[in-house]
């Protein structure tokens, strides 16, 4: 398993820390987690900016940033006197060009990732059970292909002195009651249907849940309220399949550019 850590990238195990220090270093230094949830709205995409503003150097990154609006997030992480250290994807969009490529040609030091799984060519590449640091907290690493092959979904840490309720930026995976579509980009509703109930309804059920998308004005939801109310959550296997298989929405208006640009991060290649 690898852990990524936010000055150094170093591929050692995770040292176990005994319960009691993790238990005393979280009634010592209430850790603060910033955490913003941003919107581009012509592709109705959240961009997540979490950052360890405890820290002295205070890094943060960002999820599923969009090129439109990169010079507002760089903006905002300025005024917040924040240390961008990464800007992750979800998955590979097929609805718009993702901001990691232009992040790294503004911020210096930003290094893009994806999953192996993605295909993409990107700074740092993610496998299921990585953990992503950025000073106290960290984010483990989930495989929920399904919307497509690569998708994961980040998950902040499940340790005493990691915030609570735990929170699950599950890209396309799940919407809030809905799912990502499985039509293109190798998309499989089987695949989906196993990812969601393996990996995320095994959430405990007060996790919150950010999608990378809404198109109705919602913007968080949870595990126990998805696995109540959304209409695609609460099918078995079967109806699951038929539902996918019968959405007919139209491809996003932007797939063709869209998908050859994020496979390599945006404006990956003179970086
Ligand atoms: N209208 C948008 C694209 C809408 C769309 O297809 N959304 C995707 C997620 S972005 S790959 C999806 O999975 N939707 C599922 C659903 O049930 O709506 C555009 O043209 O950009
Ligand atoms: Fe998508």
């Amino acid at each position: 398993m690898l852990r990524f850590c936010f000055t150094t990238l170093c591929a050692s195990k995770a040292s176990p820390i005994p319960l009691s220090v993790s238990v005393s270093k979280a009634i010592l230094k209430p850790t603060r987690l910033l955490f913003r949830q941003l919107f581009e709205k012509e592709s109705s995409t959240y961009t997540y900016l979490l950052a360890d503003a405890s820290h002295p150097e205070r890094p943060a990154l960002l999820i599923d940033p969009v090129d439109k609006t990169v010079d507002r997030d760089v903006l905002l992480i300025e005024q917040l006197g924040l240390k961008l250290v990464y800007a992750l994807n979800t998955h590979v969009h097929a609805d718009h060009v993702t901001g990691t490529g232009l992040l790294k040609s503004k911020v210096p030091g930003v290094k893009s990732v994806i999953s192996k799984a993605s295909g993409a060519t990107a700074d740092l590449y993610l496998e299921p059970g990585d953990k992503v640091h950025f000073g106290d907290f960290f984010l483990e690493v989930r495989a929920t292909p399904g919307h497509t092959k690569g998708c994961v979904t980040y998950v902040t840490g499940d340790a005493p002195d990691q915030p609570q309720p735990r929170m699950a930026f599950t890209g396309d995976a799940v919407l809030i009651r809905g799912c990502g579509r499985t039509d293109f980009q190798g998309g499989s509703s089987e695949q989906l249907y196993k990812s969601i109930h393996t990996q995320i309804c095994t959430l405990p059920k007060n996790t919150l849940i950010y999608p990378a998308h809404d198109y109705r004005g919602f913007t968080v939801s949870t595990v126990g309220e998805e696995m109540e109310h959304n209409p695609r959550l609460t099918k078995d296997e079967e109806k699951f399949k038929n539902i996918m298989a019968n959405l007919n929405l139209p491809y996003p208006k932007m797939i063709d550019i869209a998908v050859p640009a994020n496979m390599v991060c945006g404006i990956q290649s003179n970086q």
